[in-house]
């Protein structure tokens, strides 16, 4: 595991698989290492994705950060859920971690883990490590399912049958409809795995989260007052966020950047459903596609397979998990009239999401609102499209609509993917956020968020995230 020096402090941490949980840990470990002299060693989940790959051989690891790739896991049918599938990941793992600290010349003393992943707390436990959570969304929804073993216990019924907003405490009543879909049945796969995870959040001595205070202050003076705490049982909640990677060097090779740089400030739409959890229909795609084109604005659309395989022509077939060709799965014609016309832009597969959204083109987001395309859209100003799709999003694009009125939201039937958003539909909201009135009182609301962001993580300036983690890394000292 590398040379240490005795006074450092040397943590381990363990990240679950996927882009939107993989990337808030490598950025926060190059942050501990790079800013404050922490030695980390990261355990990589197995996983073949070319994103993944293409990330890891970008990343300029700083000395003192080593990334332990773990072994791919023989693990064969699968529950579809999301929270099961990260779970046992990690559980499958936990042989090789245990035995890779055992052998380590210098020990980790603290234990950083994903909010799946606290079944290595046990690892933890057996080598006497301080415990600590990462939580890669936003306070809220870190307080909603640190309150759910208890609601848990209080409902008789399901989920779907309450006819109320769930009311946690400390926040806005959540409603049942903004919850991902395994909440419909509390005896699936994805609900018994949060619980299980949610009841062993307060084992860590405390809780980092990818947010700032500024963002969410109502929670943040909750979460500070005795009171909320004796009804939710969660260790101390520190703010550290916004870490989102950091832009590389601007490429004049890649092709989205270079298109980009032909068009005036703010006149581009981004379109980007994430780093790959979830995709929409093939049906919702081609009325995406002739909304982008009606609406008349620029676009650069980042397309993926979509969720199902249906055939839409003759010539036409759309099939889930298919290769990351868009000519595979978006109508030749479309694709055609937008290259010979320039206003759009389609690339299948993986974009630099992050210097995309710093262009000064970029004027507008659709978004799936995971909550790191949410914080990087805070971080550059850029009002969002919130198209939530499945896991927290939902509650990300209230947070992003109703608290923060820096986005529009499509209609809710269209995000369980029970109904189609027409194409009509699509090009009214284009046009409200990149035209006109609304669009510039978005944007205007947006950049007053950039700067609590930006001076949050000041180091210079004192940003409340900056110190935060300053005072837990002192306390991992002594
Ligand atoms: O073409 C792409 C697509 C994605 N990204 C990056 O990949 C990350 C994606 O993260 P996020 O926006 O959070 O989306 P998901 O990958 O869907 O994230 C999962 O994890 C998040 C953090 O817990 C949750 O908020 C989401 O709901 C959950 O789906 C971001 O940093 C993007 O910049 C790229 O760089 N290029």
């Amino acid at each position: 595991m590398g040379s240490l020096k005795p006074q450092k402090p040397h943590v381990a941490m363990i990240p679950t698989p996927g882009m939107g949980h993989l990337i808030p840990f490598l950025q926060l470990a190059k942050c501990l290492v790079s800013i404050h002299g922490v030695q980390v060693t990261l355990f990589v989940p197995a996983s073949e994705t070319s994103a993944l790959q293409t990330l890891l051989s970008s990343l300029h690891l700083p000395g003192g950060l080593t990334l332990i790739n773990l072994p791919t896991l023989p693990i064969s049918d699968m529950d579809t859920d999301l929270p099961v599938h990260l779970s046992i990941t990690v559980r499958e793992s936990l042989t090789f971690i245990r035995s890779s600290i055992a052998t380590s010349a210098h020990p980790p003393t603290v234990l950083i883990v994903d909010m799946f992943a606290t079944d290595a707390f046990d690892v933890g436990d057996a080598f006497n490590m301080t415990k600590y959570l990462f939580f890669t969304s936003n306070a809220k929804v870190l307080t909603f399912i640190g309150y759910l073993p208890r609601f848990d216990q209080e409902i008789a019924g399901e989920f779907a049958e309450l006819t109320e907003p769930i009311p946690v405490p400390g926040c806005k009543p959540v409603r049942v409809d903004d919850l991902d879909d395994y909440f419909r049945d509390r005896k699936s796969g994805g609900y018994r795995f949060l619980l299980h995870h949610a009841r062993r959040f307060n084992e860590a001595t405390g809780i980092l989260v990818n947010t700032f205070e500024d963002l969410e202050p109502q929670m943040f003076s909750a979460l500070k007052d005795g009171k909320l705490l004796e009804q939710i049982p969660l260790p101390p909640v520190h703010a550290v966020g916004p870490i989102i990677r950091n832009p590389a060097p601007l490429s004049s090779e890649n092709e989205c950047l270079t298109w980009l740089d032909k068009h005036p400030p703010d006149s581009v739409l981004f379109v980007s459903f994430g780093g790959g959890g979830r995709s929409l229909s093939a049906e919702q795609m081609v009325e995406l596609a002739m909304g982008l084109e009606l609406s008349r604005q620029r676009f650069l659309w980042v397309v993926r397979p979509p969720q199902d395989k249906v055939v839409i022509s003759a010539n036409y077939v759309a099939e889930s998990g298919g290769p990351n060709d868009p000519n595979g799965y978006l109508p030749e014609e479309f694709l055609r009239r937008i290259k010979g016309k320039g206003v759009g832009m389609v690339v299948g597969g993986w974009a630099p999401q992050v210097e995309i959204l710093g262009h000064a083109a970029v004027g507008g987001f659709l978004s799936h609102c995971g909550w790191n395309s949410t914080l990087e859209s805070i971080v550059h100003g850029v009002p969002v499209i919130a198209w939530p799709l499945h896991a927290e999003q939902k509650m990300n694009a209230v947070m992003l609509t109703e608290d923060l009125g820096v986005a529009v939201r499509v209609k809710i039937a269209s995000e369980r993917g029970g109904a189609v958003m027409g194409r009509e539909e699509i090009e009214r909201m284009v046009r409200l956020v990149m035209e006109g009135n609304q669009g510039k009182a978005l944007r205007s609301r947006m950049k007053q968020l950039t700067d609590g962001a930006v001076s949050s993580v000041s180091e210079g300036g004192g940003g409340s995230s900056y110190c935060s983690l300053a005072q837990l890394i002192k306390k991992w000292k002594l």
